[in-house]
């Protein structure tokens, strides 16, 4: 580019901003547009777009005149639409706008009855045509600007701009170009300006567009040519983000950039910024903000020539689709000079543009990856050039694979910083997504990753995940916010912040869910208000395959679901969602002590899908009782027995039943401690207390099921099969056998107390038992658990543990205790990361 123009050396600095069509889609945007650039302390020069949807709406119109249809009714919609947007912005016709806007209307006119008309030289309006809407739009903008001829000039870029076509795109001709910007201020003189975008003149004087999205080259243009202090250009997203929001949710708004960062963000696919917009803004070291016209508020991105280092080796993430790879393999081309001169030769006569390439150290094979819709040809013109080689056996043949995207992350920082590979692809194998060819010049600005087109999105949520979020973030569901559910949800909604502090463990609860109804939100919900959402609008009936794809989200790193119902039917996912890599946790029994092969089914796919279960609390609610079982066994003990008191509910039964009080209406009381199960029947019939000791067994290696322990039934047979609220009125009907049982038992001095034990043959027990006053288990309060672990260490004197085994504050701690402890489990923080932005990405409209 020549060097700047110096005949107005006198001339303030002057800002140029540029308005996108989604910033002037209508009258009182034009008008809050105006008031952005409302400083007067400034030179100001505005570079405007068509209204939005209007460039489409005449490519429309050419196309119908072209075919020789009838094009008048689009073209009477668009002038009325245009023509309401002038009565709004000058209703007392002080600035002529509506007269102004006829004249271009008819010159519009004039131009699509002489295509449809087939008349000579017709053709040569074509390419001018589809810039009617810029010049429109900058007579809206020149009068909402409050456009008199002493503060505001409206300028037509075709009047100076020229510019003909080169092998990337409109090229502008300098020279000419600054000589007639020149010529036009001398004859204006210095102030305001509004100017057309997108539009210029070709060597041959026609009008002519500068291609789709043009318009922000043009402003780069002008920004060039006026020599300006900043470029802004005001869209509708709060500037440069992290990845595309519409894909990943958590992308973030960049504070700053480099111009290098942004040609390669540009480039690969960020669509906020036009490829060509960096040259003419890069060449005069201009920055350029892009801004939010609908927050102007938020700051923006700074493109400039040093981004400023903040610490992050990676800017963003770009993904291009509807690619292919065309591979050239052959043993004979190893250490051969020209092998790839020959195949590149090929692809540039074919026309072909090669997006990627990719050839490792044994010169056995080069990979290039080129856009779909050129692969065939780029296929047949590589097995041509090398049709000889293949024929001799020199080269094993071409081949081709499509449905190919490749992921790219960009950054400065990246020059240097080791570890960034590792990230991305770590990022990619823990989603599973294969890379097909990886490509990073020396420049070390760009990781480019070809990958299967299917993978695409869940590869580019993954890669930003590994950049953006703690490792150790977690999608939460929980199911059944019951008593130990809504517990749950107080310690978490105490607990989180100081977590995502201190620890950098970032757990998100995305999703809730009952028997009846869940609530899936992306942006996540308030352990606090959870209960209340599932009563709100925004609650949907309960679907557990689409709660657990919810929770699943690809963009965040790791999923867990915390059951906590007592359902079977949750229970029966399991094995889907661990196999899914999403993990359990879960007080839940039915998994850890159901059927047989519904365990095996759980433990197999944790192994295969990296899903983790966890299930503490479903022996002894927060106490360690799986802990210390799993401790004793992975240093080496080995287990002679377990007994004791498992059950919460019947230790505080049993604690306070004198007989003074009838059984009936302790059991009443328990239950509204929330220490029974949903159904009291559970704990009564022995069944809850069977289930732990299945688990604890289970969890020492022994293949025992319900089936085979002998379970003392405390429930009347009468009462066994009736429903759920027919058994709590007639519950009396147990106090009777159950004071005469306590009677027999305190005549011989005895306390009643209901243990189980499970002994070195595997068998195992479960009942009342008539104890003296001097046993353990007389010594509890309360809800206490006792467990006494029998093994090789500790066979004079078992291991004990003890303490509170049932409510709800208890057991949800324990269960958040699983999930910390899964959460800790997920890796260490990296030494640096990508920083989160706290402006939110606003997604296009
Ligand atoms: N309460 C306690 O002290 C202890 C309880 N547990 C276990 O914790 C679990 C919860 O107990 P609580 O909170 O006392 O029960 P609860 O009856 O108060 O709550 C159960 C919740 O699960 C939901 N639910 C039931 N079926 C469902 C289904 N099919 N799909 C989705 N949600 C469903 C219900 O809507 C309710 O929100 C049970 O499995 C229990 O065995 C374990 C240790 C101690
Ligand atoms: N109902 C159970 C609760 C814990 O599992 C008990 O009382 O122990």
């Amino acid at each position: 580019m020549p060097p700047a123009d110096a005949s107005h050396p006198s001339a303030p600095p002057c800002h140029v901003h540029k308005f996108g069509g989604s910033s002037l889609a209508d009258a009182p945007l034009y008008r809050a547009a105006a008031a952005l650039v409302d400083d007067p302390s400034r030179t100001r020069v505005v570079v405007v777009s068509a209204m939005q949807g209007v460039t489409d709406a005449l490519i429309a119109l050419l196309d119908t005149a072209q075919r020789g249809d009838a094009w008048q009714p689009a073209f009477d919609a668009l002038r009325e639409r245009h023509l309401v947007a002038a009565e709004a912005l000058d209703p007392d016709g002080h600035f002529d706008l509506r007269a102004r806007l006829e004249e271009e209307f008819a010159t519009l006119r004039h131009q699509l009855q002489a295509i449809a008309g087939g008349e000579p030289d017709a053709a040569q309006l074509a390419p001018g045509l589809p810039g009617f809407g810029e010049v429109f739009s900058s007579f809206l903008m020149h009068a909402a600007l409050g456009g008199d001829a002493a503060s505001w000039r409206r300028l037509d870029a075709r009047d100076v701009l020229v510019v003909h076509e080169g092998e990337m795109g409109m090229a502008v001709d300098w020279p000419q170009s600054r000589a007639r910007l020149a010529q036009w201020r001398a004859a204006q003189g210095d102030g305001n300006v509004v100017i057309t975008g997108f539009v210029a003149r070709d060597t041959h004087g026609r009008a002519t567009t500068l291609g789709r999205n043009g318009s922000d080259y043009s402003a780069a243009i002008f920004a060039n040519l006026f020599d300006a202090a900043a470029l802004t250009i005001w869209t509708d997203v709060d500037g440069v983000l992290s990845a595309d929001p519409r894909l990943v949710p958590e992308a973030v708004c960049l504070p700053s950039m480099s111009y290098a960062e942004a040609c390669e963000l540009a480039y690969f696919g960020a669509k906020v910024l036009h490829p060509q917009t960096m040259a003419p803004v890069q060449e005069r070291g201009i920055p350029l903000w892009i801004r939010n016209t609908k927050r102007p508020e938020a700051p923006g991105t700074l493109i400039a020539p040093d981004s400023g280092r903040d610490g992050a080796p990676v800017k963003g993430l770009s993904l291009v689709r509807d690619l292919a790879i065309v591979e050239l393999v052959g043993n004979g081309m190893v250490g051969v000079p020209g092998a790839a001169e020959r195949l590149f030769g090929a692809l540039r006569g074919a026309g072909v543009s090669v997006t990627m390439i990719s050839q490792g150290s044994s010169e056995h094979s080069i990979c290039c990856v080129l856009r779909a819709d050129q692969a065939e040809r780029a296929r047949d013109a590589a097995a041509a050039a090398f049709a000889d080689a293949i024929a001799d056996g020199q080269a094993q043949g071409v081949t081709l694979t499509r449905d190919i995207a490749v992921l790219a992350a960009v950054g400065d920082g990246m020059v240097g910083t080791p570890g960034v590979a590792a990230r991305l692809l770590g990022g990619l194998a823990q989603a599973r997504v294969n890379a097909r060819a990886i490509a990073q010049g020396a420049g070390e600005r760009n990781i480019s990753v070809a990958i299967g087109a299917n993978d695409a999105t869940r590869a580019l949520r993954a890669a930003h995940a590994a950049f953006w979020l703690s490792p150790q973030t977690l999608s939460v569901g929980v199911i059944g916010p019951g008593q130990v559910g809504s517990a749950l949800l107080v310690q978490m909604s105490a607990a989180l912040p100081q977590l995502r502090e201190r620890s950098g463990l970032d757990l998100r609860l995305r999703a809730i869910a009952n028997s009846r109804a869940m609530v899936l939100d992306e942006r996540g919900v308030e352990p606090v208000d959870a209960v209340a959402r599932l009563h709100g609008g925004a609650a949907q009936p309960l679907d557990l395959d689409r709660f657990a794809d919810h929770v699943r989200g690809e963009h965040l790193p790791h999923a867990l679901i915390v059951d906590c119902s007592a359902s079977p039917r949750v229970a029966a996912e399991y094995p889907r969602w661990l196999a899914r890599g999403i993990h359990v946790v879960t007080p839940n029994k039915q998994a850890g002590s159901g059927a047989w092969d519904h365990y095996a089914a759980i433990q197999d796919a944790s192994r295969r899908g990296g899903g983790r279960f966890r299930y503490e609390a479903t022996v002894g609610a927060g106490l360690p009782v799986m802990l210390t079982l799993r401790n004793l066994l992975d240093t080496g003990d080995e287990l002679h027995g377990i007994d004791g008191m498992l059950s919460g509910t019947l230790a505080w039964l049993f604690n306070r039943f004198d007989g003074s009080v009838p059984f009936s209406q302790l059991v009443r009381e328990a239950q509204a401690l929330g220490y029974t199960e949903p159904d009291p029947r559970d704990d009564l019939s022995g069944l809850d207390v069977a289930r732990k000791l299945v688990i604890l067994a289970r969890e020492a290696g022994r293949a025992l099921s319900l089936e085979d322990v002998d379970v003392e039934n405390l429930v009347p047979p009468a009462l066994r099969d009736v429903d759920r609220e027919e058994f709590l009125a007639r519950l009396s009907e147990m106090d009777e056998p159950m004071l005469a049982r306590q009677r027999d038992a305190a005549r011989e001095g005895r306390s009643l107390r209901h243990l189980a034990q499970l002994d070195r043959d595997g068998l195992a027990r479960v009942g009342v038992v008539a104890l003296p006053a001097e046993h353990a288990c007389c010594h509890t309060r309360l809800t206490d658990n006792l467990v006494q672990f029998r093994t090789r260490r500790y066979s004079d004197n078992p291991l004990v543990v003890q303490g509170p085994g049932a409510g709800p504050d208890v057991t949800a701690a324990g269960v958040f205790g699983d999930v910390l402890a899964i959460a800790q489990s997920l890796g260490a923080a990296a030494s640096w990361s990508s920083p989160a932005i706290d402006v939110r990405a606003q997604v296009h409209a």
